[in-house]
This record gives C-alpha cells, structure tokens and sequence, in this order.
C-alpha cells in the first residue's frame, strides 16, 4: 500500500530520517519538563509533610528547567528547518522529474491525456506528496518513535501501569487505519469528481466563444452548478470521515488516562508504589498521547496522500518511447511497409504500404477522416505503430529516439500553436540559434514580413496567449516562417495553406517550392488543383490505400481521385443564392 511514496521518497530518504531523529529528541525533551514537573510537586510535598529532602536542591530543578528549553528550541528549530527545506526541495525534484518524464513519453501520450488532468498531477498532486515526505513522514516516524521509547522506559520503571498506559493503543490504531481506508476511497471518488469540474471550467473559458454565440451561456453555468452541487456531499462526507476517524482514535487511546487512575489508586492504596511514582505516571499520561495522536493523524494523511503518489507513479512508469539519440541520417526516403496503426482497439490504418522519395512531393489525399493526419504523425514517430514499419534512409523510426528524430522534420500542422512571447522568438522556436538576420529572411520567405512591419513593436511584438493578437492566416504564416528557419530534410505540410487568402497563398506556394528543393515532403492538401504538378500522389479511404501515381496516371483510372477532382471542380462554380 506504501510502495508508491517508499518508491518516490527514494531522494529524501536522509533528510527525512534526519528531521524525523531532531522531531524524536524533540517530543522527548517535551516530555522531560512533565517529569520535571512530578519531581518537583513531590519535592514540594515531602517537604510539606517535613519528610526528608530530595537528593537535588530546588534550585537544581530550576536550571534542569532552563536547559531543557534550550533543547526544547535548538530541536524544533532545525525539525522546522529540515522540513521546510525538504519539502521545498522534494516539490521541484519531482516536478522537475515529472516534466522530464513528460518530455520522453510519446507525443500520443498528451493527446489521449486530460490536460487539466495531467496539471493537477503536476501542481497538486506534486504539492500533497512533498508535504507528506517532509512533514507527514518526519512526524508519523518521530511520534511513534518517541510514544513506544517513552513506554518502553515505563514499562522498566512499573510494567503495570505502563500497561494500563498503553492498552487501549492497539485498539486506535486499528480504529484509524480501518476508518482510513474507507476515506482514502472516498478521496479517490471525489479526486475524479474535483476533475470533472475543473475540466468543465476549462472548457467552459476555451468555448466561450461559442457558448456566447449560441447563447449557451445561461445553460452550461447551470450544468456546473448542477455537477459542483453533486461533490459538495462526497466532499463533506470525506472530512466527517477524516475527522471521525481521529476523534474516535483519539478518543480510544485516552481511556488508557482511566486506567492509570484506577490501577494507580489501586497500587497507592496497597502501598505497592510511592506517590511520585503515581503523579509521575499520571503526568506523563497526560502529555504522552499528544506525539502518538500527531502520529495517527498523520497516518491519516498519509493515506490520503496515497492517492496522490499513486497518480504521479503511473505518470512516471507509463512507457517511454526510446531509441538511439545519436543517428545520422544520409538518406530521407519514407517508407511505410504494410503500416496497420489504431489510436484505441480498433485500427484506422490497414496495411498501408508506400514511399515518399526525397526529392520529391508526396501528397496525401483521400475523404475526411481516411488517415491523412495520421500517416503525417506515424512518419514522425507521435504513435508507435502495431503492425509493419515505417523507416527514415533505410532506418526503422522505432529505434531512434523522437527527440533525435524530429530534428529532421519541419511541420506545419493545421492547429499552429503559438507562445505568448515576441514574434521574433515565436519563429525561433524552429531553430534555437537562429541570429536575426536568420529570422527575417524566414520570416519574408513565409510572407508575414508585411503583417510584422505593420505590429507596434514588429519583431519585438508580444503576440498573446497562442497567438490570440493575429489572424488565422497570420498565425499559419509564423509556423511556415519556423519551418524555412529550421530548413530541416524532411517536410511535413498538413493543410499549411488552409486559413490564407488565394494572394498570399501563391506567393507562399512559390516560397515552398523553394523550401522543398532536394526534400523528403509529405503533403495534405484538400484543394486537390494544388498537387496536380505533385510527383506522387496517394488516395486513401478509410484508412487503406487506394491508388497511387500521378495526378494523369490517377485521373486515367477514372477511381476514387477521378471522383473526388471532379466534385471538387464542380464545387468551384458554386455560389450562395437567395432563393
Ligand atoms: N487522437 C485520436 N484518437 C482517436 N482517434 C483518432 C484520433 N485522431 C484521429 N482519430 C481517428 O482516426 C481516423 C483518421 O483520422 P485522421 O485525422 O488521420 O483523418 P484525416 O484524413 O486527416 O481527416 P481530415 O481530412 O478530416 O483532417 C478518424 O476516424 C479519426 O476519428
């Protein structure tokens, strides 16, 4: 059950043990002024009574008294300092872990993922683990600690009493794992439900648009409430659990203050021990529980924590994609031999075998949803395929490392994705060292030189959250701007002119040509009159390939292609009309 956080504590282990030996001398040193306490009332009572005096003077008890402060403070202070520094410490190492790990997974792996998910597990998730390997951990280990040596130490000076001490301490243990348990199941429901909501807010801010225009508004606000309404019981639910539990254990383990009473009366009357002995133990039982109290309501919170290390182990165990980092490619032919790839269960492409030659312009066309985008991404090693392989130059894209290989594609998606930083880092991105002069011939290569002139800061323009400042055609003419600068082997275009008006997209189509030269360029197109001039052209349907050749070879067969350049000729003449 504690395998995750044993597994994920691996770095703090000596900080932790550390803290946990500081808080330890601490709880004990706690305890000393108590038996301080029980000295100096029976000293007082001795000399009440004029029985004989103590072997140390009260003055001896005064400066035992300030010593122990002393150690009472230097203790706490470096328990404190230990603590904030781990838990600090232990936050970046994992989350540093985490992005690193995030960094090897297969880009598949963010697509499938809930983003808002994958934050969560990042910020909170992160958050709650170090708080539990620097404070939980220090203080459940450090309070059993000091509870069983301070019981150990009663048991050598009255076992009796001792044992009536102690008997009720099982039984609150078992009280609070038991009602643990069912909390920790009630986390992990309302940890899905918390998601919900949050992806639902999410969602809700990225489709407001939308929702504004279809006056939506109103209805989804609703639904929120509606859902928000639905956790609030688990959530109540969930803390009158956490409560109950430790009130019930804190409650069971001081019936064992009852049982000093009686068995001590019992003892005192039977003269079988002395007065000190009874307020000694009496004194203790009223300050002993409080560090194994601590140490069930930390037990408490390290199940709850449970939740968490458990997402951040799947996180960090999910396979990596890996592969050789140092290749050298010479050759960028593509090959795809008899590729069958589904994103679930059931397969979208069905043993697609063809090559896109370097030097040449491949294009891939076919109906929506026929793989187009898939086959791009297969090339670029996004998914690792099931059946069949997909090779680069002879080498098989499996073996080598994504980050290695993506260095030798430019891709312009469809969804460009922008930062919020200037235009000149936004086209940097393609090529890291890229000098200025280096970014403006790019820049004018992709045609944005006349929109950036026009911006108040040009280059130096802070463009917004994914570009929000610039027009759809705008954006797409940055991320062809990124691919001229990075001029990599191999080219992938997905709909890269979709958003551009007819002028911009010649002048950008001619720029291409340029780019292209001597490359390895995989192309969608929907507008099938701009591959007509392509080397190569592959037709698709529902993920299996159909025809292949030339625009004349495929217009000649009169198949699919035939079909689809026909009905989009037709679609040229027309028009709205109103009736
Ligand atoms: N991330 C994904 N998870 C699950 N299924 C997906 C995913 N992306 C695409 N698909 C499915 O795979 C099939 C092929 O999709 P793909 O995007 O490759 O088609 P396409 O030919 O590029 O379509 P379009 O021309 O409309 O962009 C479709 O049935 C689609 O629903």
């Amino acid at each position: 059950m504690f395998k995750n956080i044993y597994r994920l504590s691996a770095g703090a282990n000596r900080s932790i043990l550390k803290a946990s030996f500081f808080m330890t001398l601490f709880n004990l040193a706690a305890l000393l002024p108590v038996i301080l306490l029980a000295l100096v009332t029976n000293e007082m009572v001795s000399r009440y009574f004029g029985y004989t005096q103590g072997a140390i003077p009260l003055w001896g008890y005064s400066i035992a008294a300030f010593v122990l402060m002393g150690v009472i403070f230097v203790t706490y202070k470096i328990t404190y300092r230990k603590k904030y520094s781990t838990s600090g410490r232990e936050d970046m190492r994992l989350r540093m872990e985490l992005a690193d790990k995030i960094r090897r997974l297969p880009l598949s792996y963010l697509g499938k993922r809930d983003l808002s998910d994958l934050t969560s597990v990042i910020m909170d998730d992160v958050a709650v683990t170090a708080n539990t390997l620097a404070t939980v951990m220090t203080e459940l280990i450090s309070g059993l600690l000091s509870g069983f040596i301070t019981i150990g130490i009663l048991f050598i000076y009255d076992w009796r009493l001792a044992l009536s001490l102690a008997a009720c301490l099982p039984l609150a243990a078992i009280s609070m794992s038991m009602s643990k348990a069912i909390s920790e199941g009630a986390n992990k429901r309302n940890k899905q439900k918390k998601l919900n909501i949050s992806d639902g807010l999410q969602e809700y801010l990225e489709n407001i648009k939308v929702l504004r225009t279809s006056q939506k508004m109103g209805d989804y606000q609703k639904g929120m409430a509606y859902k928000i309404k639905r956790i609030i019981p688990g959530l109540v639910l969930h803390e009158l659990l956490a409560g109950l539990s430790i009130s019930i254990s804190y409650n069971v383990m001081r019936i064992g203050l009852g049982f000093v009473i009686i068995t001590g009366s019992a003892l005192l009357i039977s003269r079988e021990i002395s007065i000190l002995t009874f307020l000694f133990f009496l004194f203790i039982a009223a300050r002993i529980y409080e560090p194994l109290t601590r140490a069930c309501e930390m037990l408490g919170e390290l199940i709850y924590s449970l939740v968490s290390a458990g997402r951040i182990r799947t996180l960090l165990d999910y396979p990596e994609q890996n592969g050789n980092e140092n290749i050298n490619l010479s050759q960028f032919d593509i090959s795809f031999d008899h590729v069958s790839f589904g994103y679930n269960q059931e397969d979208v492409i069905h043993d697609v075998s063809f090559t896109a030659r370097q030097g040449e312009i491949t294009a891939l066309v076919g109906p929506s949803g026929c793989g187009k985008s898939t086959l791009c991404k297969l090339a670029a090693r996004f998914w690792d395929i099931q059946r069949g392989s997909i090779s680069i130059g002879g080498v098989n894209v499996n073996s080598v490392s994504p980050e290695a290989l993506l260095k030798n594609y430019s891709i312009v998606f469809q969804d460009v994705v922008l930062f919020n930083d200037t235009i000149f880092n936004n086209i940097r991105i393609g090529k890291e060292n890229a000098t200025k002069e280096e970014i403006v011939a790019a820049a004018k290569l992709a045609r944005c030189d006349e929109f950036i002139e026009r911006l108040p800061q040009g280059y130096d323009t802070v463009i917004g959250e994914n570009g929000k400042t610039l027009s759809g055609g705008e954006r797409q003419r940055l991320s062809i701007a990124r691919a001229f600068l990075k001029d990599a082997p191999i080219i992938l275009l997905d709909e890269s002119t979709a958003s551009i008006d007819p002028e911009n997209e010649t002048k950008i189509q001619e720029a291409i040509g340029t780019l292209i030269e001597n490359k390895t360029v995989l192309i969608i197109a929907h507008k099938l009159r701009s591959i007509v001039e392509c080397d190569n052209i592959i037709v698709l349907k529902e993920g299996r390939l159909l025809e292949e050749g030339t625009h004349d070879k495929l217009m000649e067969k009169k198949g699919l292609y035939h079909r689809l350049y026909a009905l989009q000729n037709e679609s040229m003449t027309w028009a709205v009309k109103t009736v």
